[in-house]
């Protein structure tokens, strides 16, 4: 890291990088009601959440739509200021020195790009370069990096727009590690990426964890971003935290379901088989639910036994169903 990068001015005393407590979000938002009428309403995004997170931990934040990740995640940058509690990052209060932060930390939203659309993509680095001051062999450093372990070379001249989606994220990403930030932010990083570009960002990800001890807050809806990357996980709910630990430890308070896709020769009525219980039929496709703790395999050796398979795939839980379940087994749960 160099001190241009890093900001020393004010080293940051404690281990924990992020640190918030009982920070809040209100929104004051108007809702018509009739012709002309409207009525004002609070909508509490974040309703006290206190977590810390140390120095080089990768940590997933997860919760259904609407919980209050993306609010979180603005205040962590700076972009809102909240409406209570204390929150600040590598030493910063960033909704008042959000300049200072932006040197500190990098931001990937997995939905929007923050690269120039129509610039070539050494283009958006070269302002990048520009914007944060980095110094000229540290910059060259961590793009010959990025462009190495993302395997940029061949798309450095190409137009952002004619990317595809998983060029662009690895894109995106190297554009928010060129300035060698402390803490990174990852909104859906691997959303809508095939399996090998999928793969191809978190073994980045993973390497840059390990080898720079970057910090990591993910957000995401896939289990296995977490699974692959995360040793602890934060749930958030209604603006609440409402689980802080391993991703093992969420599947006991919340035993989710795996699904066996099921492609048979024909239409049949929905299948009986030991272990497992039909949840869906399409045509010849049947979808089959069990518990994510039981095995696959004596229920697909009794499917192979006694119907007309032709192919068959297992999906994991997803973390809607993982939360969702978690709260129809919480009484005390709001
Ligand atoms: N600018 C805003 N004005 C009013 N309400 C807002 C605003 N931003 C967010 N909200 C509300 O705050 C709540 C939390 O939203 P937020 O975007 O943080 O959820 P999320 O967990 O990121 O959801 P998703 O997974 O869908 O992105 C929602 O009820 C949302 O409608």
């Amino acid at each position: 890291m160099t001190e241009e990068a890093t900001d020393t001015a004010e080293p940051v005393r404690t281990a924990d990088l992020i640190e918030l407590e009982g920070v809040e979000k209100v929104f004051d938002v108007r809702r018509r009601t009739g012709l002309v009428r409207r009525e004002k309403t609070r909508v509490r995004a974040v309703d006290g959440i206190s977590f810390t997170v140390p120095r080089g931990e990768m940590v997933g934040y997860i919760g259904p739509n609407g919980a209050g990740k993306s609010t979180t995640i603005k205040m962590l940058t700076g972009i809102l200021t909240p409406s209570g509690g204390r929150l600040r990052v590598a030493g910063i209060d960033p909704s008042r020195e959000r300049t200072r932060l932006a040197r500190r930390i990098g931001v990937v939203f997995g939905q929007r790009t923050t690269l120039w659309w129509d610039l070539p993509l050494i283009d958006s680095y070269r302002l990048v370069h520009r914007m944060y001051r980095i110094p000229d062999a540290r910059y060259r450093q961590n793009l010959e990096r990025c462009v190495e372990l993302l395997d940029l070379g061949a798309l450095l001249d190409v137009p952002v727009r004619q990317l595809s989606l998983g060029q662009r994220m690895r894109g995106d990403i190297a554009a928010a590690l060129l300035h060698d930030p402390e803490v990174l932010y990852l909104d859906e990083p691997t959303i809508g990426l095939d399996v090998v570009s999928k793969a191809k960002v978190r073994e980045f990800l993973r390497d840059l964890n390990t080898e720079r001890a970057t910090t990591v807050l993910l957000t995401t809806h896939d289990l296995t971003d977490i699974e692959q990357l995360c040793k602890r996980v934060m749930v958030i709910d209604h603006g609440r935290l409402v689980y802080d630990g391993t991703l093992a430890g969420l599947h006991e308070v919340a035993p989710g379901e795996r699904t066996l896709v099921v492609d048979l020769d024909r239409r049949l009525p929905p299948i009986e088989v030991a272990g497992a219980r039909p949840v869906r039929v399409e045509g010849p496709r049947q979808w089959l639910a069990f518990p994510a703790s039981a095995s696959a395999a004596p229920i697909v050796a009794a499917l192979a036994a006694d119907y007309p398979l032709v192919d068959l795939s297992v999906r994991e839980p997803d973390i809607e169903s993982v939360i969702a379940k978690m709260y129809a087994e919480r009484p005390t749960a709001p």
